[in-house]
């Protein structure tokens, strides 16, 4: 867990515990062990710690944060470092975060590689550094530095981190190596300079100040989330309180927050989001299936959705033909395209130097005939069948034999697409969400007849452009838009029945969603639900009108299509939901838990058809859908496990309650998978891909 060697007169402590060095229990021993035969051996004169492989260490092991704690802790084997005579260097490469940090941070000296990151992203998964990064760091950076790294949780590269102190040098090459010549060239230099207990807060005296503005800005970015609130509090004490205090501080906060349900909801989503990456399919897996290469692209359409997923094309360094029918629409895309990276630049979000390869890499096109050495197509011209096949047809004879073709569809069927061609193995859905230059989730979705290389090249590349991508099976709607349709279609049977928008949403939002269904709805545009809605109807051989209460024996509410009728298209429109009038202020207190229950229950029955089908693997490919597409609070941990949360029986009992109120709703028939897991009240962790967090 921790190699030991000496070279010369240095030992060198390497931790090894793959794939990242987590501070599991073991490495913890060890490092103590290590340290103590370092500083007895007479003969050695400096300590380097270092880890072994792609990485420092990342931190603490999360995954030990649900099992009794193990002596010793982090900070006892971190102080003896501090405390001995010998100069100790943390030699850093690949990421040192949290824990990892608070190590280096113990440390007589840092050193890092120039691409080397560190960092304290505990915040992400609601807890604060709790090995005493709350006072060490700020004694290093100043309280403003330190509050913005532990609030926001972000990773600074190693240039970064030299500006703020936080290392002395950077380096290039082996890190062992780099780590001796450091160590020797501080062997006989006084060291109670160097031991960051010692050293006060340098912006101390404006430490009520940086503390209120903080605490506003954390409210207000991070609203509903309580480790950024105690991050605040923990590294003001380091500069109102003396070391020992500050520390007593950070401790009691941390405990608190270990034990917070957020806490243990924001870790099952760190595991979740790793576990979707494991996807599976019939005939492959992530394991088997390997990608292809994709150096070129095109999209084709260059509206909302078109130029959004050619802004996350470019930005990941891909070729991107940008294909549209006429000039104006062209030339309006790429405009939005070239506005949306300069904001980005502006923002510092993207670098100058990947905005201006962008530039070079964008091929506006009218003619179908450029795209036909492309490796891969997405489609995104609006939702209509019969025009995405007839374009699926045209790219088919025209594109090179190996080029994937995929369509950016929110919910027609991709076998139904895929028809369209002779080569039904290379298509498949990849579903971004809108804006798609922002929104992480990538819903790829794969047909009866995408292959499993189609499949892992689509997820390969959802990586490589820096989204959380899940692969699920065809299905109106998808994993996504299907479990949010019984969400939106309760949300107008609701005001069908007296509600407001304004109700609705804020009973959402006080859950902690940043918007409700119909601001979101705004947002969005309510031309999509209205002409979704029409083409579902089409499809089924129904024209609908503003009167129409069923299709097909099923409830519908025509709502949108009263908006529609009206111009009423939410942002883009200047008025929407939002323009509506609210019936004098006398109206009843909404009764929230049926709102509650209505939009989550029903998409929580939808979540569990989604698994009994097969069309999600996990409960956890339907979270991170969640967490991601639709920006679900992470310290709910996503609908699936808030209903493990809340318990089985009870959302069974109640969608049973609903089902004989509401019998036209199909969407109200109980989940048999639901009712097995309720009735025999299996826990999660047997209907999960088992992360280990605590369920
Ligand atoms: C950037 C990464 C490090 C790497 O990213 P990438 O290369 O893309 O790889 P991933 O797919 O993300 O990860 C690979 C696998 O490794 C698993 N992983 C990653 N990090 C950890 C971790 N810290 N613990 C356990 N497992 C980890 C990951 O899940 C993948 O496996 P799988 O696919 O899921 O199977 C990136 O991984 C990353 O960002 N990691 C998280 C880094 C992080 O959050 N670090 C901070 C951790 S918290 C911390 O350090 C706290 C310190 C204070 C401790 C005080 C605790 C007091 C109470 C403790 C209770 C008992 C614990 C004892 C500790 C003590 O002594 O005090």
């Amino acid at each position: 867990m921790v190699d030991y060697s000496v070279h010369g007169q240095v030992a060198v402590l390497e931790v090894n515990n793959p794939p990242v060095n987590a501070f599991s229990h073991n490495v913890r021993v060890g490092l103590d062990r290590s340290i103590d035969k370092a500083i007895k051996d007479t003969n050695v004169k400096a300590i380097v710690i270092c880890g072994k492989g792609r990485t420092f260490p990342a931190g603490a092991d999360i995954r030990e944060f649900d099992q009794p704690h193990k002596e010793p802790s982090l900070t006892l084997v971190f102080e003896k470092l501090e405390k001995t005579t010998k100069p100790v260097v943390a030699a850093i490469h690949g990421t040192c975060l949290g824990g990892g940090l608070e190590c280096a941070l113990f440390c007589h000296y840092r050193i890092a590689q120039k691409t080397a990151r560190v960092g304290f992203p505990e915040v992400q998964i609601g807890i604060l550094p709790g090995a005493a990064g709350t006072q060490r760091l700020p004694r290093l950076t100043g309280l403003h530095v330190a509050m913005d790294m532990i609030t926001s949780g972000r990773h600074i590269f190693a240039p970064e981190a030299l500006k703020y102190g936080i290392i002395d040098e950077m380096f290039t090459g082996d890190v062992i190596n780099a780590g001796i010549k450091f160590a020797k060239s501080v062997m006989n230099k006084p060291l109670e300079d160097r031991c960051l207990m010692n050293k006060t807060v340098k912006d101390a005296d404006q430490a009520d100040q940086i503390a209120d503005e903080f605490m506003s800005l954390v409210k207000r970015k991070y609203k509903g989330f309580e480790a950024p609130i105690d991050c605040v509090k923990a590294v003001k004490a380091s500069a109102t309180l003396p070391y020992r205090e500050g520390l007593k501080m950070e401790s009691r906060l941390m405990q608190k927050l270990l034990l917070s349900g957020q806490s243990a909801a924001q870790r099952y989503a760190f595991f979740s989001e790793r576990a979707v990456s494991r996807w599976k399919m019939p005939g492959g897996n992530f394991q088997t299936a390997k990608p292809l290469p994709i150096k070129s692209t095109a999209v084709i359409g260059a509206g909302t959705m078109g130029t959004g997923i050619a802004v996350c094309l470019l930005n990941a360094g891909y070729q991107v033909y940008l294909l549209e029918q006429n000039q104006k629409f062209l030339e309006n895309g790429v405009k939005t395209i070239r506005g949306i990276i300069e904001g980005s630049v502006r923002l510092g979000k993207t670098p100058m130097a990947v905005a201006q390869k962008a530039a070079t890499l964008l091929k506006p096109t009218m003619k179908y005939e450029d795209l036909a050495d492309v490796d891969l197509v997405i489609e995104a011209v609006y939702e209509n069948l019969s025009l995405k096949r007839e374009i699926f047809s045209k790219l088919d004879k025209l594109c090179k034999p190996t080029t994937l073709l995929c369509s950016n569809t929110s919910s027609l069927d991709i076998d139904r697409i895929g028809t369209a061609t002779k080569r039904g193995d290379k298509v498949a859905g990849m579903h971004f969400f809108a804006p798609a230059y922002y929104m992480r989730l990538l819903e790829n979705i794969y047909s009866t007849q995408t292959s499993p290389t189609t499949a892992a090249t689509i997820m390969d590349v959802g990586r490589k452009i820096g989204k959380v991508s899940v692969l699920v099976k065809s299905c109106q709607g998808f994993l996504a838009n299907r479990m949010r349709g019984p969400f939106a279609v309760e949300a107008y049977f609701l005001l069908e029945e007296g509600s407001t928008p304004q109700e609705v949403d804020s009973v959402m939002e006080n859950l902690g969603m940043p918007m409700g269904p119909f601001k979101t709805g705004d947002l969005s545009g309510l031309d999509i639900g209205y002409k979704i809605q029409t083409e579902l109807a089409k499809s089924k051989g129904v024209e609908l009108s503003v009167d129409s209460k069923f299709l097909m024996g099923e409830r519908i509410s025509t709502l949108t299509r009263t908006m529609y009728d009206n111009g009423r298209l939410g942002r883009k429109t200047g008025k929407g939901w939002y323009r509506y009038e609210k019936p004098g202020g006398k109206l009843a207190t909404p009764d929230e838990e049926e709102i509650l229950e209505r939009l989550m229950y029903s998409c929580i029955n939808e979540g569990f058809k989604i698994l009994e089908e097969g069309v999600a693997a996990t409960p956890e490919d339907i979270d991170i859908s969640w967490i991601y597409g639709f920006s679900w609070p992470k310290y709910l941990g996503g609908p699936m496990y808030y209903a493990n949360r809340i318990g089985l029986d009870k959302i069974y009992q109640r969608i049973c309650y609903y089902h004989e109120n509401f019998p036209y709703s199909s969407h109200w028939i109980p989940s048999r998978l639901l009712l097995k897991l309720s009735e025999n009240k299996v826990p999660m962790s047997q209907w999960c891909s088992g992360t280990d967090s605590k369920l």
